[in-house]
């Protein structure tokens, strides 16, 4: 018969409990995993596997990780999908039967991470709700480590597409879902393609209208759940309710910083699907997935974490609301014009700590001593930027001037509370201000005027036995005592109680000294405990002002990115673009704002676009390979958008009829981890395109139909220009190709036009002018660039005759017939194998003999080996 110890049965309890979670069960300084969890997480963390005796036939195996550094432990876990469930002592109550209670305190989970060590502090961490039914989806998404909570809602058709679109642009870390099938959708598989969030679905009952609108009143203490805009939103309520049940689920913990709930309508921000952010490069690059290199990267001067993460949601999330672009373009262009107002706010914002994720640690309870201090050291920061703000004049910055709090009770409480210089730990004392406290200060000071008597005590004694080296010191065993060394111990006075012999010294007490003592050690606990209990009370107090600390943080993010962009319009020469409602796209001298960083200044060559929707709302654009067809397309795309966003523009001039998607086909990029080959992905970006462009969209089309043969790409690729163009769509289009025959269709259809890149041609090689004209390119000069990137001569030469075989033939209305390479030219290749050949003869005779055997036009890559061997042990066995 085997008997559980009393610890054994509790872990197995809660374990019961959360079977889906690796349970972290804190013993001592550690966190232990037992059974399954230990083998799993040793093999994941690779840490040792022990066992423990628990009262089974067999030893549980066992292992664990350091209480101060579980985090690093933690998160590795938590980034691969697992769930961490955080068990704790909870109270002692129980302490006399000797059991020590311990609860869950807190479930982690890839989309609920708060710890500021886990988290990146560029990007914020979302955890996603979503509802889905036959008449529409809804979607609610959080982060819990700044606060944020949104949700919207689709209900028209295609709202398949539209969730698709948002999950793209909001890159959650975790989804919950009430269901993986909608129509012939693999939801799973569908959203595994766009991002690589951990999935789950969730207890349906939770996502039920009339449970959703409970649980959302009871969280945020509400009786209507008007007030958020959400009533009709039967979608949304129910992700929200959801998320809600989620979120207290796994945190059991006060979730006070989630206080609102802010809906917007998806189609108010620029759609930009998945494959145009990725072919745009706007926070990353296609090739290696670096910020380096994409928009975000030009763009992002910030100087708060706070900063960095609007700036990278407004890139993500464009305006339509020319209204709302217009507020942030005026504020980027006052920031710009007055510089020494902007560099003063920069200055002063590198002072501000990341505060919105701050009063989350405050409201979780995890904030120590040094995170109020960053508080403090941060408000004190913000009377000057209002000084500065007041004297601006755009209503941007008098709007964020009106949010920014100084909070003065918080950072007076701070100030007079906690010492500038805490330690890390609240439960070693240290923390708290002298004179905040009267009991306090009462401790301190018998604490140190029982030092000073003790440190009197050792003068006194010195002269009263005349014992010089007598010294008092202090160990943890004995406490206080009085040293002397052996020399002197004939001098000892017959009151010294001796408590313990060294080699050369013995140590004593008295009845004084421990009466002192016991005042200190006394009073030093008592500190320790009050000061814990203050420290508590202050951070409670300032918990009361989160939502006002939100604001604020929320205000000096927006005052960052719009410092931000100011700054790089001025470095970068970059000027205010227009907005209207109109359909016109002009810009004049337009660059794009990354490809000229990456080259000296001057070097990248400005130019022109006009696309009015009208007569001239699709331009065919020819031009050699390396023109820069693509760059100039994508420059039209980004100035576009960084219209949109509020940001100037590289341009001379720049207006910007709104656009309310941005569609891209981009060059050839492979989707065969997802079993298509690259012309389906071409294709199927391409029906995107085809089904959800607006007579408002922007699409770019570089090279359609590439992927194919050359009459079904070029059929595709009319077609495709026939009904972009037509009165139907009429979408404004910029479409590069090398099909020739593509520009006949200027006149023939409305609205086309043909534009080329400029060459110049120089003896046989061609020098790239960079410059879009009007006009259809002759040639496709495909040879010379080949020549250019390195391509051998021989392949180079013999291109050019098929090439010229290939024209005769089209113009003669002949058959193809490419005439076979002639004799000379294959004897040419045996003449180099002979001179070689007799070259050789001087060195061995043998190798010239194998050397013969070979036909060097007609040999494969396995014949050669084989030659290759026997060469190499013909020269050693000559060596030998
Ligand atoms: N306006 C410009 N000024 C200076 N350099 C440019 C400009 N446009 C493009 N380039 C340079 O030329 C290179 C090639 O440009 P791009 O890829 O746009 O050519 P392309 O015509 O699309 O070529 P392909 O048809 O082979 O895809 C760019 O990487 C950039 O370095």
């Amino acid at each position: 018969m085997t008997k559980l110890t009393p610890m054994m049965k509790q872990y197995m309890d809660l374990k019961e409990k959360y079977k889906d979670c690796i349970l972290f069960f804190r013993l001592g300084d550690f966190y232990e995993m037992f059974f399954e969890d230990a083998i799993l997480a040793s093999k994941e963390l690779e840490i040792t596997l022990t066992g423990k005796n628990c009262g089974m036939e067999e030893r549980a195996p066992m292992c664990g990780v350091p209480h101060h550094s579980a985090e690093n432990y933690i998160s590795k876990l938590v980034e691969r999908g697992y769930k961490i469930a955080i068990c704790e002592q909870v109270e002692d109550v129980s302490v006399s039967k000797g059991i020590v209670k311990r609860d869950v305190v807190r479930i982690i989970t890839p989309g609920t991470v708060i710890d500021a060590h886990m988290l990146d502090e560029k990007e914020n961490n979302y955890i996603m709700s979503i509802y889905i039914d036959e008449s529409g989806i809804g979607i609610a998404f959080a982060d819990i480590s700044t606060g944020e909570l949104k949700t919207t809602e689709f209900t028209q058709n295609k709202c398949m597409i539209n969730l698709l679109d948002e999950i793209a642009k909001i890159n959650p870390k975790e989804i919950i879902i009430n269901t993986l099938t909608y129509d012939e959708y693999n939801l799973k598989a569908e959203i595994a393609a766009i991002s690589t969030p951990y999935i789950d679905v969730f207890d349906s009952w939770a996502f039920e209208k009339a449970y959703a609108i409970k649980k959302i009143k009871n969280y945020f203490n509400i009786l209507a759940i008007e007030g958020f805009g959400i009533d009709d939103k039967n979608h949304s309520i129910a992700a929200i309710g959801a998320l809600l049940e989620y979120l207290q689920k796994t945190q059991k913990n006060s979730l006070s910083h989630i206080n609102n709930i802010s809906f917007y309508a998806s189609d108010a921000f620029m759609i930009l699907d998945k494959a145009t952010r990725r072919n745009l490069e706007l926070t990353e690059t296609m090739r290696d997935k670096k910020r380096k290199g994409s928009l975000l990267w030009v763009l992002d001067k910030t100087n708060t974490a706070m900063g960095t993460r609007t700036l990278k949601k407004w890139v993500e999330e464009p305006l339509k609301d020319i209204h709302a672009i217009n507020t942030r373009l005026d504020a980027v262009g006052e920031l710009k014009e007055n510089i020494f107002a902007r560099e003063d706010l920069k200055e002063l914002l590198k002072n501000i700590y990341d505060l919105e994720r701050l009063v989350v640690r405050i409201s979780y309870g995890n904030a120590n001593g040094r995170d109020l201090i960053a508080l403090k050291n941060s408000l004190e920061v913000l009377p000057k930027v209002k000084s500065i703000l007041s004297g601006l004049n755009t209503s941007k910055l008098k709007e964020l001037l009106s949010t920014i709090d100084v909070v003065h009770e918080v950072k007076d409480l701070i100030e007079q509370s906690i010492k500038e210089e805490p330690p890390v730990t609240i439960k070693e004392g240290g923390i708290i201000e002298a004179c905040y406290n009267e009991e306090l200060d009462e401790l301190r000071s018998i604490v140190t005027n029982s030092k000073v008597w003790i440190a009197n005590l050792e003068n006194n004694e010195k002269t009263k036995t005349g014992i010089k080296s007598l010294k008092i010191g202090f160990n943890k065993v004995f406490g206080y005592y009085l040293e002397v060394t052996k020399s002197n111990l004939n001098l000892v006075p017959q009151t010294y109680i001796r408590k313990q012999t060294l080699s050369n010294a013995e140590r004593y007490i008295t009845p004084d000294l421990k009466e002192a003592e016991a005042k200190i050690l006394g009073a030093e606990d008592k500190i320790i405990e009050l000061e814990y209990q203050i420290f508590i009370k202050v951070r409670e107090e300032i918990k009361q002002f989160t939502q006002t600390i939100q604001s604020t943080a929320s205000a000096i993010a927006s005052l960052d990115a719009l410092i931000s962009f100011a700054e790089i319009s001025d470095r970068f020469g970059y000027i205010k673009p227009t907005v209207n409602n109109n359909a016109i796209i002009e810009i004049c001298n337009g660059r794009h704002p990354v490809v000229e960083r990456t080259m000296h200044s001057d070097m990248f060559v400005g130019n022109d676009t006009f696309l009015d929707g009208e007569e001239n709302r699709f331009s065919i654009i020819t031009g050699p390979n390396m023109a820069g067809k693509s760059t100039y397309m994508r420059q039209v795309a980004l100035i576009s958008l960084m219209a949109q966003i509020g940001c100037f523009v590289p341009a001379e001039k720049a207006s910007i009829g709104i656009v309310d998607r941005i569609f891209t086909r981009v060059g050839a990029s492979d989707d065969l981890a997802q079993g298509q080959s690259t012309f389906m992905v071409e294709m199927s970006e391409l029906a995107n395109i085809l089904n959800n462009a607006t007579k408002k969209s922007l699409i770019i089309l570089d090279e359609i139909g590439r992927g194919t043969s050359t009459y079904d790409g070029l059929s595709i690729a009319w077609a495709v220009v026939e009904y972009i163009s037509s009165n139907n769509l009429a979408a404004r289009t910029l479409f590069a190709t090398h099909y020739h025959e593509l520009t006949e269709l200027e006149g023939m259809l409305e609205g086309v036009k043909n534009y080329c890149i400029a060459v110049k041609e120089s003896n046989d090689d061609i020098i790239f002018l960079r410059k879009i004209i009007r006009g259809s390119a002759d040639q496709s000069y495909g040879i010379q660039v080949a020549k250019l990137a390195g391509v051998t001569d021989a392949v180079i030469e013999r291109a050019k005759k098929i090439l010229i075989q290939l024209e005769e033939s089209d113009i003669n209305n002949k058959d193809f017939v490419i005439e076979p390479q002639d004799i000379e030219e294959k004897e040419g290749n045996n003449v180099v194998c002979e001179e070689q050949i007799s070259f050789l003869s001087n060195q061995n005779e043998n190798i010239v003999k194998e050397l013969q055997k070979i036909n060097i036009l007609d040999i494969t890559p396995m014949d050669a080996m084989n030659h290759l061997y026997k060469l190499v042990k013909i020269a050693q066995n000559k060596g030998a």
